[in-house]
This record gives structure tokens, C-alpha cells and sequence, in this order.
């Protein structure tokens, strides 16, 4: 069993390639013996997490989750705890492992209850796990609804039941604690999965999975030491491009995201003509007009605040920079106009989109709640259509490149919900590409240093965009 923390990479497999490992382990392993496993693993879980709780229910649905149930409540009833077991279904419909424990749980005399228990110290959700395959519905729904609203804490066993394992979608569960069996599921990390599941713990039971990861759960990266014999043209050089009239703040914001987050040198070409010659308060920006910057050698930034004016420049950017980091605006002028859609693809250098789940569905030519609904899927489609890296904000920012597995980020909170962090983003991205041989990596490692950034953030102090960008400097 391990805890599942963000401090390294880890492979997640979803429901498809989970099937396969369990199939394959099952054949070579005793009746019954991994969710016996399992079964153990969830008891020894719940000891160490609710150590003081005594009365516990065991909500159990219909398949083998609810046999994982049945398992660990033989477990803690032979410990000793008040153990209450609820069976959403009907025991004579149970598949055969999950049977075998329902007959474990009565001749164990484990108290089965026909209601739903007034009052508990731990809830255990064995309601559905892998199987979960449309919206929860009655007994099934109340006991959902009931565990979920109590005070009383909540481990999941596999998922929190009704969360779909591949997309993090579904009306579920709301837990404290989830234990992922056999493999982690992407879904526990995008979508609904990270308010759903709370704290993650892993157990393999024992079986080491061959398949291939669907996805990736992205790590920081490796500390790169700048040599001491080192100068300002080694680290980079970044322009942004952006801030139209009334918006110059979000340019700004991308522009010292850059120089914070390790730009050698950083340029700023404002597309509001009177912006002025140079950036109150930030004398080390250069300000320049987009058309006299070196594109062919620096890495760019476009979009930021550049409103309907961004469109004019991007033929000349998508043609010309070295490195380039599409956000906001410029994705929004290159969903409205083919020609633009196809320089893109046929760009040949590092670049990086950063779209928001709408942005991503003008792109896509589809709406948000589609994207939405399967945030891997539209990263790689997105990524493989524009021949570009994808990077899916949201809940779990998904990367993504074409003919690659994509990753799931883990850091960040609901704090970064508010205006111009993703301008920070694609500053921090633009930065990262001109120090790093690979445009995935270099857009997955700025998404974790960005979400990281708002994990350690001092209690009591607000998050603004421009806050996170001065903080960057901490890596
Ligand atoms: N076998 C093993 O060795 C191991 C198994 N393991 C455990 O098994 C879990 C997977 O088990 P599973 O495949 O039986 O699926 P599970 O999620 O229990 O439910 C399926 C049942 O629920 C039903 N159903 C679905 N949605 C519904 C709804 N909304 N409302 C009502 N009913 C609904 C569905 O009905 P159907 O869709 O077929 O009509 C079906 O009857 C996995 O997550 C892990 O915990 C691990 O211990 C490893 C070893
Ligand atoms: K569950």
C-alpha cells in the first residue's frame, strides 16, 4: 500500500487496460485470491486512517467492488468494530468472487442490515467501482447520497462510486479517502476525480502490471543547475506577444511569469500602441514593437490579452518563431480561420496550445461539456489535429502530443481559478521551451512548477496571477 504523493511520476491505466491486468493475474493466481487481497488491503487502510473509529458501515452494490466490501468487513468484524453491511442488490445476482465473500461475511456473522444505518465513525463506499456504467440510481443512489453528506469520514474502495474511471466524470462519491486497486485510474485525477476522491492510496495487490500506461501522472522536474560559468543567453530568450488596449495586464502578467520563472531575456510587444516604452515597476522587460523581435530565434508567447488584433500577426508568428506557446486570443483566431489551422499544423517547431476547456472546443469544432466529458481524449485529438503539444487547463491539466502518452497533472487548487494565471502559464511554458529538448516535458514540467506554486502558498495571503509570477522565482 503507498500513499500516493506528487513528488515523482506515476503510470495510470484506465478501464480497458485495468480489465487485461486483472484478467491476467486472476488466471495465474487462486480462486478468489486478489480480491482476498483486496479485501485485506481496504481493512488495514481503514485501521489506519479512522484508528479510533468503531461503528462501520460497509456499503456494498452489486459487483465485485461490493465483494471488496464484503472481504474487508470480515476483516474488521473480526477485529472487533461494530460492523454494519448494506448489499445494494441482490445476493443471489453477486458475480462469483464477490458471492464467495457474501458467504465469508454470513458465516463470519457479519451483521447485514436491510436499512441504511443512522449513524457510523467510518463509511466504507464498496457501492461500484470499474463497473460504474451509468448514472446512480435508487438504493444504489442512497447510499451514495447518505455516506457522502455524513461527517463522518469516507474511504472508497477503487473509486469513489459513480466516478468514471477513464474521464473523472459522474455524479459520485464524495471522499476522504480512496484506495486504488491493481492500478491508479486516470479518472481519479481529472475531471470531478480530485474533489471526489480525496487522499489516494495505492495497492498493487501484488501484480505487477505489463500493459502499456493509457497515461501518465506528471512529476516535477529534475533540478537543472545553472552553471556557474553561465550567461544570460544560455537561459533563453522569450517575447510575449499580447495585451490589445485594456488588456495589456495579461501580456504584462505572461511577460514576468517568464523572467521569474528563468528567461534569460524577455521581450514585451504590446499590441496596444500606447502602451508606452517601457513596464512600471519591471525595468528588466524590454518593451518592443512584435515586428522588430527576432521570432526566427527566441521563444514567443502570443495571445495574452491580444484581443481580435492578435490575428494580423499570427500568419508571420506561426511561420516564423522558434518556439512558440499559443494561448487565449490567438487560439481563438486560429478556431475562426482554416488557413490559419493549416500554417499551424504545418509549423515543424516546438509549440505548445493552452487551452481552456472552451477554447479547446472552438478548436475542436465541438462544445465544452464534450471536452469536457472526456478531457484526454480532446487533449490528444486536439494534439494530433494542430500537430502541436495540448495542454488541457482545468481540474488535472492534461498534456498531450501527438503519437505520445499523455500526462496528467497533479498540482494546483481551486485557488489558481481566478483571472491570469493562465497568462503566468504561458509565460512559464515559453520559458521553459528554449532550455529543454522536448516541448512535452518542457510544457508538463511548467504545469506542475505553476500548479506547485499555488500548493505551497503561504495560508492567509491572496493568490493573484501576479503574485503566482513573482513566486515562481522559488523553483
Ligand atoms: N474480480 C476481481 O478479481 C477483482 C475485482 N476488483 C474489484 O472489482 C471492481 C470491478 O467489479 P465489477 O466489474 O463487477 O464492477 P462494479 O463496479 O463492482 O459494478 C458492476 C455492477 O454494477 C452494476 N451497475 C453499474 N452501474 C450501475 C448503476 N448506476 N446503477 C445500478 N447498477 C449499476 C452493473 O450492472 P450492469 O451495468 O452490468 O447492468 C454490475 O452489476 C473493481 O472496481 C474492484 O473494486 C478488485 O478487487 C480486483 C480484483
Ligand atoms: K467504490
Amino acid at each position: 500500500m503507498l500513499k500516493v504523493t506528487f513528488d515523482r511520476p506515476w503510470p495510470l491505466h484506465g478501464t480497458a487496460a485495468t480489465r487485461r491486468i486483472e484478467q491476467e493475474a486472476a488466471a495465474s493466481l487462486p480462486a478468489h485470491a486478489l480480491m482476498e487481497r483486496a479485501g485485506l488491503a481496504v481493512a488495514r487502510l481503514a485501521l489506519a486512517i479512522a484508528p479510533h473509529a468503531h461503528r462501520v458501515w460497509v456499503a456494498c452494490g452489486p459487483g465485485n467492488n461490493g465483494g471488496d466490501g464484503l472481504e474487508a468487513a470480515v476483516h474488521l468484524h473480526r477485529w472487533g468494530k461494530a460492523v454494519t453491511v448494506t448489499l445494494a442488490g441482490s445476493p443471489d445476482k453477486l458475480p462469483p468472487d464477490a458471492a464467495n465473500a457474501w458467504r465469508k461475511c454470513r458465516e463470519a456473522g457479519v451483521p447485514v442490515a436491510d436499512a441504511l444505518p443512522s449513524a457510523w465513525d467510518l463509511g466504507i463506499d464498496a457501492l461500484l467501482g470499474l463497473g460504474s456504467s451509468r448514472p446512480l440510481e435508487d438504493a444504489l443512489a442512497a447510499a451514495a447520497g447518505r455516506m457522502s453528506a455524513s461527517a463522518s469520514p469516507v474511504l472508497a474502495i477503487d473509486l469513489p462510486s459513480g466516478l468514471n474511471a477513464d474521464t473523472g466524470n459522474g455524479q459520485s462519491v464524495r471522499a476522504a479517502h480512496t484506495v486504488s486497486l491493481l492500478t491508479l485510474k486516470p479518472g481519479l485525477f481529472t475531471g470531478a476525480g480530485r474533489d471526489a476522491a480525496g487522499e489516494l492510496w495505492f495497492d498493487d495487490l501484488g501484480v505487477q502490471a505489463a500493459e502499456a500506461p493509457t497515461a501518465q501522472l506528471a512529476g516535477p522536474a529534475p533540478v537543472r543547475v545553472r552553471a556557474h560559468a553561465s550567461h544570460k543567453g544560455l537561459n533563453g530568450d522569450v517575447a510575449v506577444i499580447g495585451g490589445a488596449p485594456g488588456m495589456a495586464g495579461a501580456a504584462v502578467l505572461a511577460a514576468t511569469s517568464a523572467l521569474c520563472g528563468g528567461a534569460g531575456r524577455v521581450f514585451l510587444a504590446p499590441l496596444d500602441t500606447g502602451f508606452g516604452a517601457a513596464v512600471p515597476g519591471w525595468p528588466e522587460l524590454m518593451v518592443r514593437a512584435w515586428d522588430a523581435l527576432p521570432l526566427e530565434s527566441i521563444s514567443v508567447a502570443c495571445g495574452c490579452g491580444g484581443g481580435d488584433a492578435v490575428a494580423a500577426m499570427l500568419p508571420a508568428v506561426l511561420s516564423r518563431a522558434k518556439w512558440l506557446v499559443l494561448d487565449a486570443d490567438a487560439l481563438n483566431a486560429i478556431a475562426a480561420d482554416a488557413s490559419l489551422q493549416e500554417t499551424l499544423r504545418r509549423r515543424g517547431r516546438p509549440t505548445v496550445l493552452t487551452p481552456h476547456p472552451l477554447e479547446a472546443a472552438r478548436l475542436l469544432g465541438t462544445s465544452t461539456a464534450q471536452v469536457q466529458g472526456d478531457r484526454l481524449r480532446a487533449a490528444q485529438e486536439l494534439g494530433e489535429r494542430s500537430k502541436a503539444v495540448v495542454v488541457l487547463k482545468g481540474s488535472g491539466t492534461v498534456i498531450a502530443a501527438p503519437g505520445t502518452t499523455p500526462s496528467i497533472n497533479p498540482t494546483g487548487n481551486g485557488r489558481l481559478a481566478t483571472g491570469g494565471t493562465g497568462d503566468v502559464l504561458a509565460g512559464l511554458v515559453a520559458a521553459a521551451l528554449p532550455v529543454s529538448s522536448d516541448a512535452l516535458q518542457a510544457a508538463a514540467h511548467a504545469v506542475y512548477r505553476h500548479g506547485k506554486a499555488a500548493d505551497d502558498w503561504p495560508a492567509g495571503e491572496p493568490l493573484t496571477a501576479g503574485a503566482l509570477a513573482r513566486r515562481l522565482h522559488l523553483d
